[in-house]
């Protein structure tokens, strides 16, 4: 018997020689769909227990959490060192940090927790090293700081995102646009509302039936690839995660080299040691967190603008925002008067239903 390993390890070189073309799509989409289920079943703990093991488990705090991953020494203690003031170990040599170490940072009235993590190396998504513990526990924040030394970025970037990937971490990338709804029969019901240029049906009959899915409607609402379609079909093993390139010791490279740097998106370039361009990488975290500040004004008081509550953009209602006080707030709720972006009128009665915006001004009137 082979391992789980091996068996995608001989799917990959399958793939590899097989051709793309008409002929040979049905049998490319079943290799797909067999090598995600392989996947999934290494990164799904064994025993059952969704934790991420000893020395990765820590106590969560804060509204989002921001993981750093990186290979070794590229710096990732010397930055939560230098963000949250905590003390992760920092040295000249490889694997330092050993296990998961948190550390706290106040951006915009808002907290947030940033997690530390030992290096990984390539193959952590096999297992190599403690890598499917670390990547495991990137998988629950919020935000990935893909922490890279400026003297091999590129190729370190590429091999890291394919670490994540295989992990079912899709990066900066959104859900594909794709309903995928199974049913007890009535057999498979394709529709699209644009050209699908990247996968015929035949692709997508072999991953169906490798699913053993034999009734159910899908509508692509993209161009969609026979991953999206997969990664729809294991929607949850998958996280869409966003992520920044935090670009480590510019200190050591010459403004020309930086220049180049500055081209790969979503990144910043940075000196931890030196403390180089902090505030950028940390403006770039508040956008991609997308959190929403909302103050609360007290009847007849001003607002208080030292401490906003804080909501995630997917729940930032009204209902959201009296919760995330105290629930028996809702008791007692008769409506809201809201200022801000969100209203058209200045200021406007809403209910629990009403969508807040960054930097509302709200009053919860009681009944
Ligand atoms: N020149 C320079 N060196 C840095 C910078 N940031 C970190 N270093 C050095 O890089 C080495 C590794 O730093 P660490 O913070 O331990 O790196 P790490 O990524 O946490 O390493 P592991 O925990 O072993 O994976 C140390 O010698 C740091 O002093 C930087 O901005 N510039
Ligand atoms: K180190
Ligand atoms: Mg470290």
């Amino acid at each position: 018997m082979s391992t789980t390993v091996e068996k995608i390890k001989e799917i990959e070189l399958e793939m590899a020689r097989t051709q793309k073309n008409k002929a040979t799509s049905y049998h490319l989409g079943q290799l797909k769909a067999k090598l995600a289920k392989l996947r999934k079943e290494l990164i799904t703990p064994s025993g059952g227990g969704g934790g991420a093991g000893i020395g990765f488990d820590v106590q969560r705090t804060g509204v989002a959490s921001v993981g750093f991953i990186g290979f070794p020494s590229v710096g990732k203690s010397t930055l939560l060192n230098l963000l949250t003031g905590t003390h992760s170990e920092a040295a000249d040599y490889e694997f330092t940090t050993l296990t998961t170490v948190p550390g706290c940072v106040v951006y915009n009235g808002a907290k947030i927790q940033m997690l530390d993590l030992p290096g990984i190396i390539q193959g952590a998504k096999d297992g190599k090293g403690r890598g499917r513990q670390v990547i495991a526990v990137a998988k629950t924040c919020h935000l990935i700081f893909i922490v890279l030394d400026v003297l091999k970025p590129l190729t370190d970037k590429k091999i890291i995102e394919t670490e994540l990937e295989g992990f079912g971490i899709r990066i900066n990338k959104a859900p594909p646009n794709i309903v995928f709804r199974k049913k007890e029969r009535g057999g498979i019901n394709i529709t699209s509302t644009v050209p699908l240029t990247n996968m015929d049906n035949d692709e997508i009959r072999a991953v169906l039936t490798e699913y053993r899915i034999s009734s159910a409607d899908i509508a692509f609402r993209c161009d969609a690839t026979i991953d999206d379609l997969i990664d729809v079909i294991e929607e949850k093993s998958r996280r869409y995660i966003p992520v920044i390139y935090a670009l480590n010791k510019i200190d050591s490279v010459t403004i020309e080299e930086l220049d180049l740097l500055y081209r790969i998106p979503n990144s910043v370039p940075i000196s931890a040691e030196k403390g180089w361009n902090v505030d950028e990488l940390l403006e770039m975290m508040w956008t991609k967190l997308d959190l929403k500040r909302i103050y609360t004004k007290p009847k007849g008081q001003a607002p208080d603008y030292t401490s906003p509550v804080v909501l995630k953009a997917n729940a930032c209602t009204v209902e959201d925002f009296c919760r995330s006080i105290h629930k028996s707030i809702l008791d007692s709720f008769k409506h809201a008067i809201v200022y801000g972006q969100s209203v058209k009128h200045q200021p406007q009665r809403v209910g629990l239903g009403h969508v807040l915006m960054d930097e509302d001004v709200v009053t919860i009137v009681k009944k």
